[in-house]
């Protein structure tokens, strides 16, 4: 089958698990953020996360972004961008970097409100 793909389910570095459903023909997809960390310590939730993937030719490594909305428990998101290549062994990772974005209070401390990373996602 195709490599690279993003439907199907991927887990990162974190042990965050994403499960990515409707992937359509023209690369917009949806799925679920299930995250084990949150910014507060609290427990885990599931996220939605909508995106786009690049719809290459039958060799491309396609380029993607998406963002989830971590509605159901904070007043957060994050957009991550990311790469998908496929080792000599057939072994699928996303590679990405992520914007967290948090709510604060003031203007005073938007400083503060936007973290970023890097993160790695393979197969489950
Ligand atoms: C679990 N995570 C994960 O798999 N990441 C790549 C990073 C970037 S999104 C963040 C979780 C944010 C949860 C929202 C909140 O706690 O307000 C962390």
């Amino acid at each position: 089958e195709r490599k690279c793909q993003l439907n199907g389910l991927w887990r990162n570095d974190q042990g965050s698990l994403m499960e990515i459903s409707a992937l359509r023909d023209n690369g917009d997809f949806e799925g679920q953020y299930l995250t084990r960390v949150t910014l507060s310590g609290g427990c885990a939730q599931i996220s939605p996360l909508k995106g786009a993937q690049q719809q290459l030719g039958e060799e491309g490594w396609s380029t993607f972004a998406f963002t989830v909305r971590w509605d159901k428990f904070s007043n957060a998101t994050t957009a991550f961008v990311g790469q998908c290549f496929v080792d000599a062994g057939g072994k699928e990772t996303l590679t990405t970097m992520w914007l967290l974005r948090e709510a604060v209070g003031s203007l005073e401390e938007d400083w503060k409100a936007t973290r970023v990373g890097r993160n790695v996602f393979t197969r489950k």
